[in-house]
Formats: structure tokens, sequence, C-alpha cells
């Protein structure tokens, strides 16, 4: 596919958001109040990997079923690391069940059996015998014990009848937290073969490893749109990125491919270093595989040797080099 895009532009890949909007935190109903969740990777990781055995798990559902659940933990930012393959693991392994009115789903100081995203009821979280919260009709609990190999900080019991979704140990601390690990790794890997990047210390790269998100886009997918105001910058870790500028010739807008973006190089640095909107609409030219930077992290944690560098390269304007 060409410059044109696909009309795929509304189609989802993993997040379902306008472009260039994809990328702020969401959070479903979480995390709760007074909690601060640490870092990702002071997660426990290691504590139970002898007691939590892993088995793939696949529970029947329907396609609407898959579907709200893929909906419902598209907006969990637990999950927002995910590859859309390991997303899939966890929306085959969840497992519905039905609630009645009362019943209790975890105890206080209980050791910590799955994590439930909630289709329908109201849920009232109790600690020490007290209401601290209510869900309703929406949301997640239950990731605090799995998430950090602790017990129960709460009770949770029904206020009403309903349905949850949930997800057990071993599953949800495979894929979550194993995942996280596997995604410093390979971000560690992939931030190696970025060129502009090969002067930054080791921690650096390490810190901006950590602050990678993983995206990925289908053929003729937009990433970015020419006009836009900038928010992140994106790292090819597989595939091929076209960018195209519109211009208009005789009163029609003419799209004209500009450059083709590969494997290790990255693309949407230029609105973020000179605060300008977008200069090129850049799409994806089969599947791509990337990872963001925002704004923030960008200034943050890229040096100023790595900018000077990305700004010679926008002022020489981009000269294909493959
Ligand atoms: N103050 C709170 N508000 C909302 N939810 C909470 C609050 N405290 C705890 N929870 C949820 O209740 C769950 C109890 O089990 P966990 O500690 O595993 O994870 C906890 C959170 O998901």
């Amino acid at each position: 596919m060409g410059c044109a895009a696909s009309s795929s532009e509304a189609r989802t890949t993993r997040k379902k958001a306008p472009v260039e909007e994809r990328f702020t935190p969401t959070f479903a109903a979480g995390p709760p109040k007074g909690h601060n969740y640490r870092r990702r990777n002071s997660i426990s990781a290691e504590a139970d990997r002898s007691t939590a055995k892993y088995v793939r798990k696949v529970v029947p559902k329907s396609a609407s079923e898959r579907a709200f659940l893929a909906r419902a933990v598209s907006g969990i930012f637990l999950f927002a690391d995910l590859h859309a393959t390991l997303l899939n693991d966890v929306l085959d392994a969840m497992e519905k069940k039905v609630v009645a009115d009362g019943e209790r789903l975890m105890a206080q100081g209980a050791k910590g059996d799955n994590f439930y995203v909630i289709e329908s009821g109201k849920y009232r979280v109790l600690k020490d015998g007290k209401q601290v919260f209510e869900y309703s009709g929406a949301g997640f609990f239950g990731e605090l014990a799995l998430m950090y190999n602790t017990s129960r900080s709460a009770t949770v019991e029904a206020a009403s009848a309903g349905v949850v979704w949930a997800l057990d140990r071993a599953t949800f601390r495979h894929l979550v937290t194993s995942a996280q690990e596997q995604r410093a790794k390979v971000s560690q890997e992939s931030l190696a073969k970025v060129v502009i990047l090969q002067s930054l210390s080791v921690a650096d790269r390490r810190r901006l490893g950590d602050a990678l998100v993983a995206r990925e886009y289908t053929d003729g997918e937009v990433v970015i749109v020419q006009g836009a105001y900038g928010g992140n910058m994106f790292l090819i870790e597989e595939g091929k990125a076209v960018a195209c500028q519109d211009a208009t010739v005789g009163g029609k807008v003419v799209r004209k491919e500009v450059f083709t973006h590969n494997a290790g190089d990255y693309f949407g640095e230029r609105a973020l270093i000179t605060d300008e909107p977008r200069a090129a609409t850049v799409l994806a030219r089969g599947p791509l595989k990337v990872w963001t930077i925002d704004r923030a992290a960008f200034e943050r944690l890229l040096g100023s040797d790595v900018k000077e560098r990305m700004l010679s390269r926008v002022k020489s304007g981009y000269t294909q080099s493959k």
C-alpha cells in the first residue's frame, strides 16, 4: 500500500482511540484511591515464580463476550504494554462468573487467587469492615495481591447480582508481570539497534526502555497525521513506515510519498524538537511494530547530543539511504 490511507483509519489495532490520542493512559475505574502504583519494574515478578505454574488456558466464549472483554481490557492500564498475542492469551484465559447479591469475591488478608473485570453489577470494597469504595457496572479489582505478591488489601463483595470475568493468578502473573520483564528485555534489544541512540549510556537506554510503549499497526494504518500536533516519537521495531506529504496543486490535494522509514529508524521527532505541527502523514507499509516515547520522556531522557543530531537530519531534509 502506498500513501493512500486504508479505510482502516478507524479500524482497531490494539487500542481504540483517535490517531495521536491513543497514548494517554486510561484508568477504567482505577487505580484505587490512595493507592500509588509503583513503577512497573518494582512489581514482584520473582517471589512466586516457583509456585505459579503457567499453563496456557483457553476458555471458550462467544464473539460478543470476547468483543466486550477486548474493549474492557483495552482500557486497563495493566495491559497497556502487552503485545497483541499476549493480550489474546489474556482474553482466552478469562472465565465468566455469575455473581449473586451479597457474594464475597475476596477477603482481606487472604491469598489472591483471581483478578476480576466487571461486566455488570455493584461491588463494595471493605477495609477492616468499613466500606471504602463501590464499583458500579465497570472497572476491575483484585490486581494488587497478584502484582505485589501480598495478601488481599480489602474484602470485595457483590452489592447486587452481576457478572465478572476472572483471570487466574498464574495467568495474570505470567502474562502481565513476565510480559513486562520480557518487554524490558526486548525494548533494550531493539533500542540497541536504533543508531541515533547508540551514544546513550546503558543506564540511559534502560531508563528510556522503561518509558517505551509498544504499538502495532496494520498495512495502511495512519500513525501520524500531517498538520496535527505531535505528542510522540516512534522507533521502528519491525516493518516499514512511509511518510507522505499533501500539497495543493491546481486546487486539488495531491499526496506524495517522501520517505520510507525502516526497522531501527525513528520518526515523529521533528514536531517534538521544533514544536511545529506534523510535517507529513506517516502510514504503516505492511505490519508495523513500533515503540513510542511521549513528549515528557523525550524531553527528560534524550540527551542534547541526540536531539542535536536529530535536528541536523531535520534541517538537511531527509535523504533516503536505503
Ligand atoms: N480504596 C480502594 N478503592 C477501590 N478499590 C480498592 C481499594 N482498595 C483496594 N481495592 C481493590 O480491592 C482489591 C482487594 O484485593 P487486592 O488487594 O488484590 O486488590 C484490591 C483492589 O483491586
